[in-house]
């Protein structure tokens, strides 16, 4: 569905997962951006992709800045053409361009941007930086070795799905799973057939996945899924079809064979965790679900009780 150009009218057309993957993975290097050079998360990058975007403390903010100098609705870049105009929104300590207090102005490539005590700097679309900045994105959110998405940027889409609107709070699953008895294959096999059991137990499972799910190593051989739209009996139809898949599997290293398996917990988020709930939550029931089939003999799924 849809092309690759990133065009209102494709832009439509695509699912919010989708379209929060593609913005989010670097793969916006024609669109300008903010990059935060000095704040809470330094290196974090903002794809200036909408007419409209939001610098604040809110957690609905566009660019949220949790800081408490800075105003809920501290400032707005709105897109006019080809041009990137700032305005500040009455904030309390002021929006400051190249160090000068700025109620609006027109941005240039390379102009900071301070609000609080952060500092962002403005890359224009057609900047000679743009290209770099995008390469120092990508190195941030992928696994180095296996090319998906790591803890962070995983974390960062949970994060978004939660703090979405409260009235209509999102449906969605996770599946943590683990390479059983792993250590024993690098014990066995040495370390270099270790990482090549991640390679092929990553490029399995991505295979199996469709592109709005969101797939990223967790940790040294466990790794997390992101269903949108799924809840906790789909997720473990899905998680059984990887299960399965994983354990059809022959590697072969070094003129031998090998064969792993894994286990899997499901977590699910529902509506009604949309109050309580976080992030962390929905982990740490996925967690205690793997817990759980990995005591009760590993190679199994584990869907979390009491969600569906
Ligand atoms: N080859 C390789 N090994 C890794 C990597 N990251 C973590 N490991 C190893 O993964 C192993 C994980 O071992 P354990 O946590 O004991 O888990 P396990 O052997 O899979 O046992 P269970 O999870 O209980 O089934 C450790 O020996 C780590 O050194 C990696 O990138 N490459």
């Amino acid at each position: 569905m849809g092309k690759e150009r990133s065009t209102e009218e494709t832009t439509i057309t695509r699912h919010p997962d989708r379209l929060w993957i593609e913005r989010n993975s670097g793969r916006n290097d024609l669109e300008a951006c903010l990059i935060m050079i000095r704040g809470p998360d330094v290196g974090r990058r903002i794809v200036l992709n909408r007419d409209e975007m939001v610098l604040g403390r809110s957690k609905s903010a566009d660019a949220q800045i949790e800081e408490s100098a800075v105003s809920r609705k501290h400032a707005i870049i709105r897109r006019r053409d080809s041009a990137f105009i700032i305005e500040d929104q009455n904030s309390k300590n002021g929006t400051f361009v190249n160090m000068k207090k700025t109620m609006v102005c027109v941005l240039r490539d390379q102009d900071l941007i301070g609000i609080g005590n952060t500092v962002f700097k403005f890359i224009a679309d057609n900047s000679i930086e743009r290209a770099y900045h995008e390469a120092l994105h990508k190195q941030a959110i992928l696994d180095p070795m296996l090319k998906i998405h790591n803890k962070k940027f995983f974390l960062e889409y949970l994060e978004q799905k939660c703090s979405g609107n409260p009235t209509s709070p999102p449906r969605f699953a996770i599946i943590l799973f683990d390479i059983d008895h792993f250590k024993r294959i690098n014990d066995s096999y040495g370390h270099q057939a270790g990482d090549q059991v991640l390679q092929h137990v990553a490029v399995t499972v991505k295979t199996h996945l469709r592109n709005t799910d969101i797939f990223s190593r967790y940790g040294g051989e466990e790794f997390a899924v992101a269903l949108p739209d799924s809840n906790a009996q789909q997720a473990g139809i899905t998680a059984e079809k990887l299960r399965r898949t994983v354990e059809d599997t022959v590697i072969e290293h070094d003129q031998r064979e090998i064969k792993v398996t894994i286990s899997l917990g499901v977590a699910s988020f529902v509506p009604a965790d949309a109050i309580t709930g976080s992030p962390r939550d929905l982990i740490d029931c996925a967690d205690t679900a793997l817990y759980e089939a990995k005591n009760a003999g590993r190679n199994r799924v584990v869907v979390y009780p009491g969600d569906g």
